[in-house]
């Protein structure tokens, strides 16, 4: 299945320069998104891996099916001021700004090995102040996968030995 058919560029959102990529149309359709979902899952399933972590709010709509599908612990990771409990929090830039994201102080354990998912890895700001996040509560970071990566942004720089992948390419 040609999934790329199923992501629609919107020129100019939210900023001018961007061209966003908008991933309503492959959730829109049940059976793109159990092809997406299936997919992501073959892609990791050799992975080495207690935990997947995802950011709200893209991240969480492939992270969490992954985590129930291949029977993983789920951990958000967050926006600033959402989540109730004790918090580490870790600031990026992103390609249209920049953020602040928060976990949970006992989300991982250390030791723990995770993988972050999420639905679009542009300049690798929000997974890189992510891996961030998993280092001080002193997990171990075993990958990052996506369902889009955008490589002319050469997010990889940013991620440097960690391994990447990803279901579609732009
Ligand atoms: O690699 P980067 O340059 O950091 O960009 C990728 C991030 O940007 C988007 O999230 P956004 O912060 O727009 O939030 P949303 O999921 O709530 O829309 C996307 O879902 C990724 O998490
Ligand atoms: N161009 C883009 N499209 C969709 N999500 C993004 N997150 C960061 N850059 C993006």
């Amino acid at each position: 299945m040609d999934v790329k058919k199923y992501v629609r560029d919107v020129k100019d959102f939210p900023k001018e320069g961007i061209i966003f990529k908008d991933i309503t149309p492959v959730l829109s359709n049940p059976e793109v998104f159990k092809f997406v979902i299936d997919g992501m899952i073959e892609d990791i399933k050799d992975w080495n891996f207690d935990t997947i972590i995802g950011p709200e709010a893209r991240g969480f709509i492939f992270a969490a099916p992954l985590a129930y599908k291949m029977g993983k612990k789920f951990v958000p990771v967050r926006k600033p001021g959402k989540l109730p409990y004790k918090k580490i929090s870790a600031s990026y830039d992103l390609e249209y700004g920049s953020a602040t994201l928060e976990m949970h102080i006992d989300a991982i354990e250390k030791g723990e090995r995770v993988i972050i998912v999420d639905d679009v890895l542009a300049t690798g700001g929000t997974t890189a102040a992510i891996v961030e996040l998993v280092k001080k509560a002193g997990g171990i970071v075993e990958g990052v996968y996506n369902f889009a990566e955008l490589s002319f942004l050469n997010p990889r720089e940013k991620l440097n030995d960690i391994k990447v992948g990803s279901l579609i390419e732009y």
